[in-house]
């Protein structure tokens, strides 16, 4: 278009070629792009017209005083990026409100999913020297390109003049010009070597950063946190959505302040060349960015639900392979595939819905772009017409205005990656925000000495915060006596292993106190609580892909060697482990999955004896274990029973017989308390629960007896 301009310019003849020939600067440094193949098609025009120029015209001095100065430049530069980091929504970039996250969980204090900037600056604040000299040499990069086509300008006119005059030497004549461009080259070359390399030292240091503090942040949550959400989930956010944040936190950087540097360098030179077309332009140009703001709204909504679809595709990916073992037991290879297919159909969806609108923002962008030039050609015409402008001054203008437009039409194409990378920064720093509601540490403990381990449920009522309509706990009230055995028994949903959860601290009553010593566990540091206090061996113990030594370790961080070894005597493990070559070194691979379960269950005690805890938790510890196995499993157990206060939880009655009181649970309450044989006598569920166990026959919530009038009768006080 620019050379049919020029084409026109000549033919017509309505242009002074005066104002033509001062074309000069200010089309050559207007045309600095990255696009070399329209450069040097500009050039040649411009050759061309000059010399066809100077055939028609009689030779003018070029006029000097709308070159923009370097001031200009920086000031531009330097106005550009501050616009775009303060007021992002003013910019076709990073323009969109978040849309507001509705959590679906409600304990801990979720903020609104806006970018965090406070904390984008945490991360930032130690990388701003080095950020601010990545800036000055993305900067002297960019003036450095405004300058090279000045110079070449001056290069052409020679060729240009050789071309037509044939005379004196064109390499004594050009070397000077040629030896400054090569310099510039070189300059350039550095400058641009040296701001990318210090971008991507930033960028990979914040990502580590962002990592680390989002991990830490993750283990802190409530594990109401977690009954919420996907591991897959929160992994990609650590991962894909750190990376996605880099990236467009360097391309913003690096391409981004290339561009605005141009835009603001040659909105400088437009308002020097014609303040009312450079007016008029300012009326249209924040109309457009209204729409594109809109539109970029919508865009960014769909691409957080992008996001969010993939993680949840990483998820079922997270949850089939991690459950291997599972999936091939049951056959269901197949299902896993369908689930992952329809999951990654989802994406595929969201990303082409995504893709779209980013086309058709960039789509119409372009058309706005081209009829804003349209507009300056027909408008800058009129003034033409009307001497108010002079048809250089208008070239001027739209070689300019084009050198926006392509800055822009870059710009725009940046547009998607920051939305992807705000909404990528939005989900990371969303769970770096979180706050838990059950600190990690904090709060007094009982000194060694006079802990005694009583335990109180007092009233305790409860529902999981997931389910809050859902009561799992009413009014129960229990107490674990200090050194003596408490079973807990009944229905299969009954509560038990709620009711050891809320030993641990993992939630908090909704009503009602849990008492340790009679404080209030609330009162108590958790860490303490769990660290050093309560002992948990689960039904499925979870063992670390590390050796044997480091498993039991993890009990207590600070034990000697000497100590882990005792735990495992006293966890029947000493034995089986010396016999494996490797000894306590042994890998146990994933999830301990290279050691039969009496082995994992074994490894599991020696892990919670370790520490010495006054209160053990044995939730169902022996039943997912064969009869040799748990033989030998309730020996080492009966050992670690003795002088602690034990809560058991169990199915199989018969392994709890011996227990000081077992305590019978139905509905979430206490249903009836006594000993084996006092409870035998009583002739309720209990009983009820033996006869049924020997016939085979689970109890259901349908088939429970009669409820006694008022369980608070049922409570079993020591
Ligand atoms: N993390 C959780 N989030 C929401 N609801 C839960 C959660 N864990 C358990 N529940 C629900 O709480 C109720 C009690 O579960 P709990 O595991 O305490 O029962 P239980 O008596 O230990 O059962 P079982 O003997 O089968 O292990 C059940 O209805 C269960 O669905």
């Amino acid at each position: 278009m620019l050379v049919h301009l020029f084409r026109v310019g000549i033919r017509g003849g309505p242009f002074p070629g005066r104002s033509l020939l001062s074309l000069r600067f200010q089309t050559f440094s207007a045309v600095r792009s990255q696009d070399d193949r329209l450069s040097s098609t500009l050039l040649r025009a411009v050759a061309q017209l000059r010399s066809q120029l100077r055939a028609h015209l009689p030779r003018a001095p070029p006029t000097r005083s709308r070159i923009p100065s370097a001031w200009c430049w920086v000031g531009g530069a330097l106005l550009g990026p501050t616009v775009l980091c303060k007021r992002p929504c003013l910019c076709l970039v990073a323009l969109c409100e978040a849309e507001k996250f509705s959590p679906t969980f409600s304990t801990a204090h979720v903020v609104e999913s806006r970018f965090n900037w406070k904390l984008f600056w945490h991360f930032l604040r130690p990388h701003l020297l080095l950020l601010g000299a990545a800036i000055v040499l993305a900067l002297g990069a960019a003036l450095i390109n405004v300058q090279i086509p000045l110079l070449l300008g001056q290069l052409v006119e020679i060729v240009a003049k050789y071309t037509r005059d044939h005379m004196g030497s064109f390499t004594s004549e050009s070397r000077s010009l040629g030896t400054q461009l090569l310099i510039l080259y070189g300059i350039q070359g550095l400058l641009t070597f040296g701001y990318l390399v210090l971008l991507s030292h930033i960028g990979e240091r914040m990502a580590v950063d962002m990592r680390r503090a989002l991990f830490s942040n993750l283990l802190r949550q409530d594990i109401a946190f977690f009954d919420a959400r996907k591991t897959g989930q929160l992994v990609s956010r650590l991962t894909t959505d750190v990376q996605e944040f880099k990236s467009s936190f360097k391309l913003v950087i690096s391409q981004g302040l290339r561009s605005c540097t141009q835009v603001a360098g040659c909105l400088v030179s437009l308002s020097m060349l014609s303040p009312r077309l450079t007016l008029l332009l300012a009326i249209v140009t924040p109309a457009l960015m209204g729409v594109g703001t809109l539109m970029g709204s919508g865009l960014r909504k769909l691409s957080r639900q992008c996001q969010e679809q993939i993680a949840r595709a990483t998820g079922v990916a997270d949850e089939a392979l991690g459950n291997v073992r599972t999936v091939r037991a049951f056959a269901m290879e197949q299902r896993e595939e369908e689930r992952y297919r329809a999951e990654l159909e989802g994406c595929r969806c969201k990303a082409e819905e995504l893709g779209r609108g980013v086309a058709m923002f960039q789509g119409l962008s372009n058309i706005a772009f081209n009829c804003m030039v349209l507009g300056t050609l027909f408008i800058g015409g009129s003034l033409v017409a009307g001497q108010q402008l002079t048809g250089g001054d208008l070239m001027s203008f739209l070689v300019a205005s084009q050198t926006v437009q392509r800055s822009m039409a870059s710009l725009s194409v940046l547009f998607g990656q920051v939305v992807r990378g705000l909404s990528a920064g939005t989900r990371v720093f969303e769970y770096m925000a979180l706050s838990p509601c059950i600190p990690l540490s904090g709060g007094c403990y009982i000194p060694k000495k006079h802990l005694c381990g009583s335990i109180k449920f007092q009233n305790v009522s409860f529902s999981y915060p997931c389910r809050p309509g859902f009561e799992v706990l009413k009014d129960f009230t229990l107490t674990l006596p200090p050194g003596k055995i408490v079973a807990l028994v009944g229905q299969s949903g009954g509560g038990k292993t709620t009711v050891a959860s809320l030993l641990e601290r993992f939630y908090d009553p909704t009503a009602g106190v849990v008492m340790l010593d009679g404080h209030d566990l609330r009162t108590l540091d958790p860490s303490w609580l769990r660290g050093q206090v309560v002992g948990f061996i689960s039904q499925e113990p979870v063992l670390f892909g590390t050796t044997i030594m480091e498993n039991i370790r993890f009990g207590k961080a600070e034990a000697s060697d000497e100590e882990v070894y005792a735990a495992a005597r006293e966890a029947n493990a000493h034995e089986f482990i010396s016999s494996f070559p490797e000894g306590y070194n042994t890998v146990v691979g994933e999830r301990g999955a290279t050691l039969s379960g009496g082995q994992k269950q074994r490894l599991a005690i020696a892990r919670a004896l370790i520490k010495q805890p006054t209160v053990l938790i044995l939730d169902e510890a022996t039943s997912a274990l064969d009869a040799e196995s748990e033989r030998v499993v309730q020996e080492a157990l009966d050992r670690a029973s003795t002088g602690r206060t034990v809560l058991v939880i169990a199915h199989r009655l018969s392994t709890v017989r011996a227990a000081h009181c077992i305590v019978v649970m139905a509905n979430g309450q206490v249903w009836e308390a006594g000993t084996h044989e006092e409870l035998l006598k009583k002739g309720g569920l209990y009983a009820e629960l033996i006869r049924r166990q020997a016939l085979d026959t689970p109890l259901t919530s349908a088939t429970l007896p009669e409820k006694p009038e008022d369980p608070r009768n049922c409570k079993h006080e020591f």
